[in-house]
């Protein structure tokens, strides 16, 4: 009997047999369900139903083809970063009518892109940029629908990496630069002005700094109908948060309930942008214990999982739950490190962690459906884990672990 129990907030796989994962696909091996995907995505759906809305969820939480097929399947929206994304939403079923385009930096193949697969709209976050969507629409004989990024000064009281509504991040115009913003996007040609954005941050745990972005937003947005400028949507963005370790954050239906007050009376749509509620809890990683490494400081385990297949332990201290997969009744429990192969002392999955383990036993890193694999690399030329979806009690490969091989695939070395 797996020990590793899934949660209600976590995979439905009650089917399913963790330890079978680990012997067929190896390890590291991140896992999802494809029911928790959907009940999530279902649940930001549901409480926005009673107000014309599209949930775009951010594809850079968690790309694999599969994951985003499952949401298109539902009627998902997508919020992309790059042509990369936008090439993955539609080669999953999406589609490009119901997907934004945000980022700083979009350069002009992503434009070019962009505009001829129609998407909905471009997430414009500084007057260049507005220049450089105008420009290339001309080029192609279109006119680009853009909504503008403003940056509302919101504190989102969240890991500072992970911050974007303040001053001193560079993310969107700053609100009280936006009147002239749109009056400048108003003037160019060849851009329909449809829509205002606002993302805050990410793993927000209360609804006030939404709030309080929201409120600020609707005030602009009142301003611009006086200066003519009609606003059909307002994204406003993702950001909400999840259960890591003892946080308690507001449900898709306390957010939407905190928010609604706000919108009734506005002709207003609103789009979404949630990628962490959505995926974060729907993945884990599975990892086997390579060697237990006492020493006269700590006790490590070091697992066959390394910062290179999950980065949020390393970058930002984060805490992931970490649990045998099997209850190990011989094992003494300890205190325990859980770091990976890579040589760098930041490479840990977790700290001082009390566990009944021992060589050769299964892990699972839980909470790493959204910020796992996307961020994954090579460090040390280690392939990328591979990528399974639960479905009922089909456990289906979505994506290979790479080979050996084809991390040099494309390199070549000089012949004299
Ligand atoms: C513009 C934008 N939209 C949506 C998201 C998704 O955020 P989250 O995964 O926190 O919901 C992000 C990342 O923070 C973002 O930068
Ligand atoms: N990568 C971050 C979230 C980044 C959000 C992107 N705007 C994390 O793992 O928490």
């Amino acid at each position: 009997m797996d020990y590793f129990q899934y949660q209600a907030d976590t995979l439905h796989a009650e089917n399913v047999s963790v330890t079978q994962i680990t012997q067929q696909y190896g390890t590291p091996t991140y896992v999802y369900s494809r029911a928790t995907l959907a009940r999530h995505w279902k649940a930001f759906d549901d409480a926005f139903s009673n107000h014309a809305h599209l949930v775009c969820y951010a594809v850079k939480a968690n790309s694999n083809l599969a994951v985003l097929n499952v949401l298109a399947r539902l009627g998902s929206g997508f919020d992309i970063v790059s042509a990369g994304e936008l090439a993955r939403v539609i080669a999953a079923g999406g589609e490009a009518a119901k997907t934004v385009f945000s980022g700083v930096g979009k350069n002009r193949e992503e434009i070019e892109y962009a505009l001829n697969q129609n998407i909905r709209c471009f997430n414009v976050e500084s007057i260049p940029e507005l220049a450089r969507i105008n420009d290339v629409a001309a080029m192609l004989n279109k006119v680009a629908p853009v909504s503008i990024r403003v940056n509302p000064d919101v504190d989102a009281q969240t890991h500072p990496y992970i911050s974007t509504g303040l001053k001193e991040n560079k993310f969107g115009i700053a609100i009280e630069d936006a009147r002239t913003v749109y009056q400048s996007a108003k003037q160019m040609s060849n851009l329909n002005v449809v829509g205002v954005d606002c993302h805050i941050g990410s793993q927000l745990t209360t609804v006030s700094p939404f709030v309080d972005a929201l409120k600020r937003v609707l005030t602009l947005i009142d301003e611009l109908a006086e200066d003519g400028i009609t606003i059909k949507h307002l994204d406003i963005g993702g950001g909400l948060g999840i259960h890591y370790r003892d946080e308690t954050p507001p449900t898709p239906a306390e957010y939407a309930e905190a928010l609604q007050p706000l919108l009734t009376d506005r002709d207003l749509e609103i789009l979404l942008e949630p990628g962490r509620a959505i995926a974060g809890n729907a993945g884990i990683l599975l990892t086997q214990v390579e060697f237990i490494k006492p020493t006269e400081a700590k006790q490590f385990a070091i697992v066959d999982a390394a910062m290179n297949d999950l980065l949020r332990p390393a970058l930002y201290q984060s805490w992931q739950e970490i649990q045998p997969v099997m209850l190990n009744s011989d094992a003494e429990e300890a205190t325990y490190d859980i770091v990976g192969p890579i040589c760098e002392t930041g490479d840990f999955l977790g700290k001082d962690r009390l566990l009944a383990i021992k060589q050769g036993d299964f892990l699972a890193i839980r909470s790493a459906g959204a910020y796992g694999f996307t961020m994954s690399s090579n460090y040390n030329s280690r392939p990328r884990a591979a990528e399974v979806m639960v479905d009922g009690d089909q456990v289906h490969l979505v994506r290979e672990r790479e080979t050996i091989e084809s991390l040099y695939a494309g390199e070549h070395i000089l012949q004299a």
